[in-house]
């Protein structure tokens, strides 16, 4: 076998985000194929063979890559509506336009919420996908193709809603699967998509909506299946003071005991957005390893509150951070996230013991990971691990006068990316990506958001 090709960082910032949470105010990382080979202070070491690139990272910080874990790509195209809505008066007004969605439609969104991420760092996304129109094409094969044509690892988490108007939900019937349709679509998908192995570019999850487009039964087999298949479960909960009360309402029960009644907490299991917890749901997600993919600024765009991330934290519960999809958060950015995530909780019990500049590094780096299940591989630098990393550009105007590189990072200005890698393969070079036509994509997205927008209208 060919000896893998080895790429050597050095004289850079190092924030490895292991356990120990190791720095290096200057030092190298090694990769070796798809590989993290070495990582120390100072200079690589002495004599390395199959040197096919050096990169001198004076004036940056390297940090694993970040990873995403709450997300619908189909949402690039309806940014900027119903902008002073809550959650449900917004998905009122947006369904009967998300139901007009096509796979065009589909992968340009994809290929822009993808753009969006890589540029700004993430190099493991996922995409929870909820709403299939019939006749709307293959939606999760275009959601996949935008991905590997950016570069991005995925977590595609094949969403379904079969709870509609008339079942007592909040969306309009004809946005709905069957329960039926849902279960063997989402199977297909798992046949279709899903690689188990170490270093997949390409993994599926069991994703029925939220309790209110969802119906028991969904979310019941839906666990069956996942844990027939070895996957994981994704879903929204306790979004609301809305969705609170309609749990309360149908079920007799808030949220996370209507999810544990259908089996929907372990450690296969994260959930999106998780405000309204209380003490003993906190304790739940903790002693079941259920986790939880944090999403300040949408929570902020749609007046959801706060989530109480430190005391998720504290009680041991696995956090990551998600950019929601962006017709909820119209940057499409999760390392702006890393600062809203410390801010936000700030303004809550803890105050400035919240969450320090460190800990929202590592909830959107291996924290992700974690959520996502895949913390043997990703999120953090270390001997073995995928070579997933960045290099964030620290020595310009932006950031130069603050001496801390982590901090820089997370307060400081959305800091240039450099140079991006996912699987030792670089996506981002200066802040452009190298596999996609990032203006053709942006034309793609307009013309598409047009026609959706215009098909919406009744045109
Ligand atoms: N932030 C969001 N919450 C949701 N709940 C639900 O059922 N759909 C959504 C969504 O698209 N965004």
């Amino acid at each position: 076998m060919a000896a893998a090709r080895r790429t050597v960082i050095e004289n850079g910032a190092i924030a490895t985000v292991d356990a120990d949470d190791t720095e290096y105010a200057s030092g190298h990382v090694v990769m070796a194929g798809d590989r993290i080979e070495a990582v120390g202070a100072g200079k690589a070491p002495e004599g390395l063979e199959n040197v096919v690139r050096r990169i001198d990272a004076s004036g940056h910080l390297v940090t694993p890559g970040l990873v995403n874990t709450h997300h619908h790509f189909y949402q690039w195209l309806t940014r900027g509506l119903a902008t002073d809505h809550n959650l449900f008066d917004w998905l009122v007004a947006l369904y009967p336009t998300w139901a007009r969605i096509d796979e065009t439609m589909v992968h340009a969104a994809a290929q822009g919420s993808l753009a969006m991420m890589a540029r700004g760092g993430v190099t493991c996304a996922m995409d929870h996908h909820y709403i299939y129109p019939k006749g709307s094409g293959d939606l999760s094969g275009a959601i996949v193709r935008a991905a590997r044509e950016t570069g991005v690892r995925l977590t595609l988490a094949r969403g379904s809603m079969d709870r509609g108007e008339k079942d007592g939900g909040l969306p309009p019937d004809f946005a709905v699967e069957t329960l039926e349709g849902a279960l063997a679509a989402t199977e297909a998908t798992v046949d279709e998509h899903h690689d188990a192995s170490f270093g997949a570019m390409t993994q599926v999850a069991v994703a029925p909506c939220s309790p209110f487009s969802v119906s028991t039964e969904l979310l019941a087999q839906g666990a069956e299946l996942a844990r027939r298949r070895g996957v994981r479960l994704h879903t929204h909960g306790s979004e609301t003071v809305e969705e609170e009360k309609f749990c309360h309402e149908l079920f007799g029960m808030g949220p996370t005991d209507y999810f544990a009644s259908t089996g929907w907490l372990g450690e296969d299991v994260w959930m999106a957005h998780c405000v309204h917890m209380n003490d003993s749901d906190i304790a739940a997600f903790a002693r079941t390893g259920t986790g939880v993919a944090h999403c300040p600024s949408s929570n902020a765009r749609l007046a959801a509150g706060i989530a109480r991330v430190p005391d998720m934290l504290a009680a041991g519960v696995p956090v990551g951070l998600g950019v929601d999809g962006t017709a909820s958060n119209e940057s499409g950015e999760l390392h702006t996230e890393l600062r809203n995530a410390l801010l936000i909780n700030r303004l809550g019990p803890h105050r400035e013991s919240a969450l320090n500049a460190r800990q929202a590094l590592r909830l959107g780096t291996y924290g992700g990971a974690q959520v996502l299940g895949r913390a043997h591989e990703l999120g953090s630098l270390e001997p073995g691990k995928l070579a997933d990393l960045v290099l964030w550009r620290l020595d310009t105007l932006a950031h130069a006068s603050i001496a801390d590189p982590v901090t820089a990072l997370v307060l400081g200005a959305a800091a240039p990316v450099t140079a991006s890698f996912v699987h030792g393969r670089q996506i981002v070079e200066n802040g452009r990506l190298l596999h996609v036509d990032e203006d053709a994509v942006a034309r793609s997205t307009r013309e598409q958001a047009r026609r959706l927008a215009r098909i919406a209208a009744g045109g």
